[in-house]
Formats: structure tokens, C-alpha cells, sequence
């Protein structure tokens, strides 16, 4: 059964941000293995982080949903993580594996990972590489992928890595790990990613340092042996999330949209320099601090884009952005070109094979390359009238619904039921703007 989204006159209103997913995995996870009782307000409740919630009291934190998006989490603290009676199935979250995988390694304990057919088929030896220099184990051995067994130590080595990618997975999952190593795990990043680990570390007692490198490089450390303690702390609004409903804004014959309680991060705003660079209109207003986060309402409305290069400098910043910027990119006047975004071949689904198609099948032209894609503008409504393979992927298929609410013909997508990992409340959002989306 397809969805369609049909194209409407008017996308307005005011939503707010529904809690960031990177977060919401991360005070999980620390609040977990803290000392004392972490109370959490706004955490996101999609399906990747409730397998996170999961996997925690799996492992013997007591977790509890106390009211709508508030959790009480009681830590297990120095008794430390257990191994878990069952396999952990992360269905199809790559931040909920990859980051519980270093942490879990610093404890004596054995654990079965588990994920969905898309998980089981993303890389884990950029995780259990530098984890077993560390000194914990994972069978079967050589494989780099899902299902894994990983056996921690709580005497773990710390130890100074590079990763080749630049990926917020890898080094937080490195942190987590040099958490409970004996000295000091050094993190060298290529560029800055998301910092919401160093941060919310920071935020349960633990003392992390970020320093710059060489060139671009970002040089994150962190001494082992220091111990988490609980926090009463809200989760801001996920950037990510709100993406989807600016474009829908920029796009719309006549739209005009404010998310409210975004987190605003320079880690996590590519998307929206980007759009600001292609012309769009956006005005963001201050609205204070939450969990060390700055938070604003972003107002956005219809926009004359035109395309541009994206610059290299802003693709970790943007990474989950992609799909959507395909989309906004298809409405504007010009090309827009994305290089150094190979990265997004190894996402929920190969998104530069799958934002190409997606856009092609609406009758929009695109070129694809290894590390990114150029999209040559519509300047307007694309024809649209596709049915969109989302791949099992919430962000392909969110990005498809989004197209369909101003294109010349209603775009479909195959399936819907993915975008529950991320968003539960998309549709309930789009339809308030305005956007009509039925199944069909
Ligand atoms: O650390 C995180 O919370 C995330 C890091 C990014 O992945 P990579 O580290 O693989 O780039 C991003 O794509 C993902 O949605 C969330
Ligand atoms: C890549 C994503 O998430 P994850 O890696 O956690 O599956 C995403 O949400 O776009």
C-alpha cells in the first residue's frame, strides 16, 4: 500500500521540535550506567530510542516512562552494566549499537547485538576495530556486521585513534569505552562531528577536553575512571526533525512555519547554512539553554532558492540532511553539487543511490557520483507524480512526503512505517502545516 502526498496551497503554522534522537540515545545510555536516579524530560520517542531504553534496563538500569516523554532512569552505577539474559536488537538504530557497543565494552559482561535487515548490513568494524584495541572481544571474529557478540572488560586500554571517517558514532563510541579504561583515550577526528557526547558527559560530572588539531582536525580526550551521576535534564528539540518542515515552508506557494525549541548547534546546522546560502528566508529566535544546549524557535517561508556548491567544510554538520536538501535543491534555479558526502552510502540505506532515484522517478535531473550527487534545479515545481522506493529508510521517505506537498503532481512513497524510528509525530506535524498525505 502506498502513501501519497498531494500538493497543497499553503504550508503554515507553528510545531514544536520533537525531542533530538541523538540526545535522547545519549541520557539513555549515560543515565543508565550513572550513580543515582536521572529524571529526563522531552526525550524523543521513536522506535531507535525506545530499543536503546531496552537494551539499558537489559542490562540493569531500572527504566521507567513516568509520564508522557519524561523517563526516570535509576543507574546502575558502581555495580556496573550486567550481561543481558537475551540479545539486544537495536532494529534499526546505527547510533543505539554503535554507541552502547563502547560503552557495554568497558564492563565485564557478554552481549548479543541485533538489528533490522538495514542495520545488519552497515559497517561495525569502524567500532569493534578500535574497541578491541581496547581490549574487548566481539565473534564471530573478522565480521563486520550484525548480528555481533561483544565481550567487555572493566580493565580496558586506553588508547590514542584516528578514525577514518569522520563519524560521531565512532567517537563516541571510543569516549564511552575510554570511560572506564585505565588512563587517557584520545579521539583525533578529521573534522569536528555532533559534540552532544562530550557534552552530556560533561552534564553527568565527567571532565572531557576538546582541543583543535592539525588543519581541521578536532582532538577529543577523555581520563578514565572518573563516575557519571545522575541529572535531572530536558532534551532539546532535534534539528533534523525540523528540517523537514522548514523545507516544506520553503518550498510552498505560500508557506510560513516556525519550529519552536530547536537545539541550535554548529555541529548539527549544515542544513540550515545551506539554505540560507541557496537564498532561503529563515529567522531564528533565542529562547534559552537546555541539557547545555542553546535553544531557538527557526521561523521559515516561502523562497526564491537558487542552487549552489555545497561546501565539504559543511557535510558532518549536515549529514542526516541530505534527502532533504535533494529535495529543496529540485525546486531551485541552478545546480547544486555535493562532493565529500561518501559517508550517506552506508546510512539506513545507500542515500546517494536512493535521494538519485527518488528525485529521478519525479522527473528531475540528477548526477551521481561515488561521494555525492549534483541536482539540476527545477527553478520551481518539479513535475513530481512518482512513486518513491524509500529503502527502509525514515529519512527517504520523509524527504519524498515533504516533495509531494508542492510539486506539480503528488509524489508516493512505498512505505511509511520506517518513519516511526525518528519521528512518530511527522505526519500529525505535516498535516497540521497543511500537507495533505493519505494512504493511497
Ligand atoms: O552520533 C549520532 O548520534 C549520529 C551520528 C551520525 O552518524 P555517523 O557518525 O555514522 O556519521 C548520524 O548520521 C546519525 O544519525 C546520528
Ligand atoms: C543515520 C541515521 O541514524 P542511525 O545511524 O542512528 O541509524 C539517521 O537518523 O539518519
Amino acid at each position: 500500500m502506498a502513501w501519497t502526498s498531494f500538493p497543497v496551497d499553503r504550508f503554515q503554522g507553528a510545531i514544536r521540535a520533537p525531542g533530538d534522537k541523538s540526545c535522547s540515545h545519549r541520557a539513555l545510555m549515560l543515565a543508565g550506567a550513572a550513580n543515582g536516579v536521572s529524571e529526563i524530560s522531552g526525550l524523543l520517542e521513536g522506535e531507535d530510542v525506545i530499543n536503546t531504553a531496552r537494551a539499558m534496563q537489559a542490562l540493569g538500569a531500572e527504566v521507567e516512562q513516568t509520564a508522557p516523554k519524561r523517563w526516570r532512569i535509576k543507574g546502575v552505577g558502581e555495580a556496573g552494566l550486567r550481561s543481558p539474559f537475551a540479545p539486544l536488537d537495536f532494529g534499526n538504530s546505527g547510533t543505539g549499537s554503535r554507541l552502547l557497543m563502547g560503552l557495554m565494552a568497558g564492563y565485564d559482561l557478554t552481549a548479543e547485538l541485533t538489528g533490522d535487515k538495514s542495520l545488519s548490513s552497515r559497517p561495525m568494524a569502524r567500532i569493534t576495530d578500535p574497541l578491541k584495541l581496547m581490549g574487548a572481544q566481539f565473534t564471530p571474529e573478522g565480521r563486520d556486521k550484525l548480528p555481533l557478540t561483544l565481550t567487555g572488560r572493566a580493565d580496558l586500554t586506553p588508547i590514542s585513534y584516528a578514525p577514518k571517517q569522520a563519524s560521531a558514532q565512532v567517537k563516541s563510541a571510543i569516549l564511552l569505552a575510554g570511560l572506564n579504561a585505565d588512563g587517557l583515550t584520545e579521539v583525533t577526528e578529521l573534522h569536528a562531528t555532533r559534540d552532544h557526547t562530550e557534552r552530556m558527559l560533561r552534564s553527568f560530572g565527567v571532565d572531557v577536553s576538546v582541543r583543535p588539531g592539525r588543519g581541521s582536525q578536532n582532538l577529543v580526550s577523555i581520563r578514565g575512571g572518573q563516575s557519571l551521576q545522575a541529572v535531572e535534564t530536558s532534551i532539546p528539540g532535534d534539528p533534523s526533525s525540523a528540517a523537514f518542515l522548514i523545507a516544506g515552508a520553503l518550498i510552498s506557494p505560500s508557506g510560513g512555519v516556525v519550529v519552536e525549541h530547536i537545539m541550535s548547534n554548529e555541529t548539527r546546522d549544515g542544513f540550515f547554512q545551506a539554505a540560507g546560502r541557496m537564498g532561503a528566508g529563515l529567522g531564528a529566535e533565542e529562547i534559552g539553554d537546555g541539557a547545555g544546549e542553546r535553544l531557538v524557535d527557526l521561523q521559515a517561508a516561502t523562497s526564491e532558492l537558487k542552487g549552489c556548491t555545497i561546501p565539504e567544510t559543511l557535510v558532518a554538520a549536515m549529514i542526516d540532511e541530505f534527502p532533504i536538501l535533494a529535495v529543496i535543491a529540485a525546486f531551485a534555479k541552478g545546480e547544486t553539487r555535493v562532493r565529500g558526502a561518501e559517508e550517506l552510502r552506508v546510512k539506513e540505506s545507500d542515500r546517494i543511490s536512493a535521494i538519485v532515484a527518488m528525485l529521478r522517478v519525479n522527473g528531475v535531473e540528477v548526477e551521481e557520483h561515488d561521494d555525492g550527487f549534483t541536482v539540476m534545479g527545477c527553478d520551481g515545481p518539479p513535475p513530481g507524480g512518482g512513486l518513491v522506493e524509500t529503502r527502509h529508510d525514515h529519512r527517504i521517505a520523509m524527504s519524498a512526503l515533504v516533495m509531494g506537498t508542492a510539486s506539480q503532481k503528488p509524489v508516493a512513497v512505498d512505505d511509511i512505517a520506517m518513519i516511526a524510528t525518528s519521528y512518530p509525530e511527522f505526519l500529525d506535524h505535516m498535516r497540521t502545516l497543511g500537507a495533505d498525505i493519505r494512504e493511497t
